[in-house]
């Protein structure tokens, strides 16, 4: 399974030092099997020491090689550290950096041509879900217009906008409901985000089609994130 955290806009690269070589420890020392993602802020990149199913990605890019785009990060400052995953149409991106569709998909594709893995996220906002899941799967299926469902280093995280940061996960039955019928459709990793911490990652593991977590707010704690890498291993799926 894979099992994400997203620093979002915290941490100086000090501190995301630290908090990788701490997690590099407990997977070496747990003998961990999970494929483990840290999307750190650009200021904290570096050549980490490689670890086993460890990554550490990019959080965004700007979707160039290198050019005249001041205060973008293009690829060519990825590739530098050997970032070969990045994070695509996150809600935050979507909604308060104002990302249009088109552009989200210009991103996907520039990833996709160099080859990167893409962890795509979708994702309703409370408004949509008090209309009930057919609306719900309008609105997520619109969010892969234009997006290559078959390239083969995609990953999807549903990420419901109203269960992101505020403490309160969607009900297991609600994830267990939109990740078969996104299955319909999709063959690729799954994963769930929103609120997922130490107390609830079991339970959202086990649910059917349930391939990982992408973490936000629960992960920034290097014990909690690395207890839920723990709790991951003996999930047996
Ligand atoms: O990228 C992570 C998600 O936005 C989830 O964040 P959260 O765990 O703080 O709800």
């Amino acid at each position: 399974m894979m099992i994400a955290s997203n620093f979002k806009t915290n941490y100086t690269r000090a501190k995301a030092d630290s908090f990788i070589k701490s997690i590099q420890a407990c997977m070496t020392r747990t003998k961990s099997e999970q494929e483990v993602r840290i999307f750190a802020p650009f200021t904290a990149l570096n050549s980490f020491d490689e670890v086993k199913n460890l990554k550490v990605g990019a959080q965004n890019f700007y979707p160039v090689q290198n050019g005249s785009f001041t205060g973008e990060i293009g690829f060519e400052q990825l590739e530098e550290f050997g970032i070969e995953t990045v994070l695509i149409g996150h809600s935050e991106r979507r909604h308060i950096l104002k990302e249009s569709h088109a552009f989200i998909a210009q991103k996907y594709d520039f990833a996709k041509a160099r080859d990167a893995e893409i962890i795509y996220c979708v994702g309703e906002p409370a408004e949509v879900r008090m209309q009930g899941i057919d609306a719900v799967m309008s609105y997520l299926w619109e969010q892969f217009e234009g997006i290559d469902i078959h390239y083969e280093k995609l990953i999807i995280a549903y990420e419901p906008v109203w269960a992101i940061g505020t403490g309160l996960s969607a009900r297991l039955e609600d994830i267990e409901e939109v990740l078969e019928r996104l299955r319909e459709k999709l063959s690729k990793p799954l994963l769930y985000g929103g609120s997922v911490k130490v107390e609830n990652i079991e339970s959202i593991l086990h649910v059917k089609e349930c391939d990982g977590v992408l973490v936000g707010t629960a992960s920034w704690n290097e014990e909690a994130f690395c207890e839920m890498i723990r709790i991951a291993d003996s999930v047996k799926k």
